[in-house]
């Protein structure tokens, strides 16, 4: 298990995270999430020892990490990270620069692993390719398969498929996060990209202003954000008051709606007049304003003309599971 507790850091006087603390269970998978700049690779760069630290400590096991002025190198044998920048060895294939790390005195093992590992990140194909031939997402599946080939207990991952075309990126995801709870790797992983957390992350850590924000599991923190910055990381979220919503509540309070639960009725329900439609393949994602002016998205299975009044309406079952804020 991973155990971090009241950590602390600044790069020279700028203050980057204080009293950051949790828990990563065997096998566990918790995605770090928050703005751009609120300190997800730091986080990671800190446990894998590359920073120097004052204040806390992280220890897996019963090893204590303790940064650059302890150990002549970062990391340690259980434990791998996957920078944004991959160092893959360019002169060599992309089977050597796997195999690399496996042990030359099983070369029948090494051969399967080697196998397996190809045919997880889908490089069976450039197999022979020196690696310095390979485009940016393809050099990131060679990194990630490298990761992988050295069994780590710990994986730290930074926008793991942030180089990756979407056209691969949803069967990598799978390939991979399967891969990890097979073999019971616990991994923290860095991301902008909802799809990487909703279907695979056991919980989700909320950074922002270098606190933790909130951590639970991922669908609790889905299904009741605290707060609007969350609900914004996980998908397209709206402040609504509820007693817009319920005609009878007392409540000058508001909740997060998801623009995926509002449903358009012609008829009754909480007034918006439609200002865009945007086609998003399946269904069209309008902008409209509510009374007051206040902006809102929503879902719908048709465009919307500009101007076109219409009602929203929330069922019951959401407006009552979610936290007033
Ligand atoms: N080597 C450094 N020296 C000084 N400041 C740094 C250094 N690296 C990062 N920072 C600053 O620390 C803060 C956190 O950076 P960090 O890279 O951890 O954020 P992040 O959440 O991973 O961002 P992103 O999502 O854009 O990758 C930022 O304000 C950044 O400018």
């Amino acid at each position: 298990m991973l155990t971090v507790e009241s950590l602390s850091f600044a790069y020279e006087s700028e203050a980057v995270l204080e009293d950051i603390g949790f828990q990563l269970g065997r096998g566990e998978l918790m995605a770090v999430m928050g703005e751009s700049g609120c300190g997800k690779s730091t986080l990671l760069k800190l446990i894998y020892g590359e920073l120097p630290f004052e204040q806390g400590s992280i220890r897996w096991k019963d090893h204590a990490i303790k940064g650059p002025a302890y150990q002549l190198l970062p990391g340690a044998p259980f434990m791998k990270y996957l920078a944004q920048d991959f160092d893959l060895m360019p002169f060599i294939s992309v089977e050597e620069n796997i195999a690399k790390f496996l042990s030359v005195h099983y070369p029948e093992e090494t051969a399967r692993r080697t196998e397996e590992l190809l045919e997880t990140m889908e490089l069976t194909a450039y197999r022979g390719k020196q690696v310095r031939y390979l485009s940016g997402g393809q050099q990131q599946r060679v990194a990630l398969a490298r990761v992988l080939a050295q069994k780590p207990e710990l994986l730290l991952l930074d926008e793991p498929f942030g180089h990756i075309d979407h056209f691969r990126r949803n069967k990598l995801r799978r390939n991979l996060f399967e891969y990890l709870k097979r073999e019971e790797i616990s991994c923290l992983c860095a991301t902008h990209d909802h799809n990487d957390v909703l279907p695979f992350a056991d919980r989700v850590m909320v950074l922002r202003d270098r606190e933790i924000l909130d951590l639970r599991p991922t669908r609790e923190i889905f299904e009741q954000p605290a707060r609007l910055y969350t609900a914004y990381l996980l998908g397209e979220a709206n402040l609504i008051p509820i007693n817009i919503l319920k005609s009878y509540a007392s409540t000058t309070r508001n909740i997060i709606v998801y623009a995926h639960e509002l449903r358009v009725s012609q008829k009754s329900g909480l007034e918006v007049s439609v200002e865009h439609s945007y086609y998003m393949g399946g269904y069209y994602r309008v902008y409209g304003r509510m009374e007051g002016e206040k902006g809102v998205y929503f879902n719908s299975e048709k465009a919307l003309e500009a101007g076109e009044n219409i009602f929203l309406n929330v069922s019951l079952e959401t407006i009552n599971k979610r936290l007033p804020i």
